[in-house]
């Protein structure tokens, strides 16, 4: 800001003595905080308050060989899944999110959708990547089942990256340059060739990461974030967690407009909270048919919003 300065409050010893730097892994409450210069040590939050996730950019305070977490820096956003009971993190400041499903095993439907809602609730860009194109019998039936995907604007890549790395790698790497992105998918999609590919010695890393986490006990980190480049511009962010996927941080009346499809109908509807499942002169209901009409809402598509707006309309406790 421009014009006269006021004299900055002389910090305290403890706060002149803090520290940037940026969570690369979490395991429960512990999480492993890089420096700008690159180092990494274990950092444990002070409180309750200073829960940080992978993405955080925190403030933290050397004691010994390790740290404490003093505060952790405002959010650009935080992707995260919520149950019943509890709230899951996945990571925070993303930039974008990219979706592994592979031809095998069949992905679910219900399940991609769950993570594309929870993407576009949280305001970040999904991808969503293809996996197995070698596989071409499943895979043409995969692509056929993501046609209204592709129709409703997203972004899907095909990949076959035990096949083809270099050119995958080519493909992918001008949308991750650059940006923090989140890879999740389903169990064998095909996530640890990605990472693997794409980040030399990560496999090596996350050892590393979770043996300095749990003192050698043979767990493995939550989440991790890898550099892809040397500079330190580009990361992928590793995080299980897509199997069970809870939304209920959403509301049921407020599904329909995270759904692309759903919404660009949503607001012609007769009365204006209409829920899309019953009404008369619901716009959302008189989309729904198959074949590949540009507006055309699949049926697959409004069942699953169906079961959710069930789901998501359950008392909570
Ligand atoms: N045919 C074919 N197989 C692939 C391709 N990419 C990965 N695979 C295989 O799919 C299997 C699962 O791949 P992983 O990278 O271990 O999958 P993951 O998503 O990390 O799975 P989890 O470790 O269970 O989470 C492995 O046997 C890979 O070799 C591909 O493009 N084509
Ligand atoms: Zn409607």
């Amino acid at each position: 800001m421009a014009g006269r300065a006021r004299p900055a409050a002389r910090p305290s010893a403890a706060a002149a003595d803090q520290q940037e730097g940026l969570v690369v892994g979490s395991h429960g409450r512990h999480c492993v905080v890089e420096s700008a210069d690159g180092s990494r040590r274990i950092c444990h939050p002070r409180g309750k308050k200073s829960q940080a996730v992978v993405g955080d950019r925190v403030l933290w305070l050397a004691s010994q060989d390790e740290g404490t977490i003093e505060r952790v820096q405002e959010r650009r956003n935080l992707f995260y899944r919520q149950d019943e009971i509890r709230t899951k993190s996945f990571a925070a400041n993303l930039d974008q999110i990219l979706l592994l499903i592979a031809a095998e095993p069949e992905f679910s439907e219900q399940q991609l959708t769950r993570a594309l809602i929870a993407a576009e609730a949280a305001g970040i860009r999904p991808l969503i990547g293809l996996n197995k194109e070698d596989l071409a019998p499943a895979f043409a039936r995969a692509w056929q089942k993501l046609a209204p995907y592709r129709r409703m604007g997203y972004t899907v890549l095909p990949l076959a990256l035990t096949e083809r790395l270099q050119a995958d790698r080519d493909l992918l790497m001008p949308l991750l340059q650059g940006r923090s992105t989140l890879v999740l998918g389903p169990s064998g999609a095909g996530k640890s060739t990605l990472i693997n590919g794409l980040v030399p010695g990560a496999s090596a890393l996350t050892g590393e990461i979770s043996q300095a986490l749990n003192s050698g006990r043979h767990t493995t980190t939550t989440t991790t974030w890898y550099w892809v480049d040397e500079a330190r511009q580009t990361a992928l962010i590793d995080s299980p967690g897509f199997q069970e996927f809870g939304l209920h941080h959403i509301e049921p009346m407020q599904l329909a407009s995270l759904m692309p499809d759903l919404a660009a109908q949503a607001g012609e509807c007769k009365f204006y909270n209409c829920t899309h499942l019953h009404e008369p002169g619901c716009a959302v209901l008189a989309h729904v048919a198959s074949g590949d009409a540009p507006e055309a809402i699949s049926p697959q598509r409004h069942r699953i919003y169906g079961e959710l707006f069930e789901e998501l309309s359950q008392p909570r406790y």
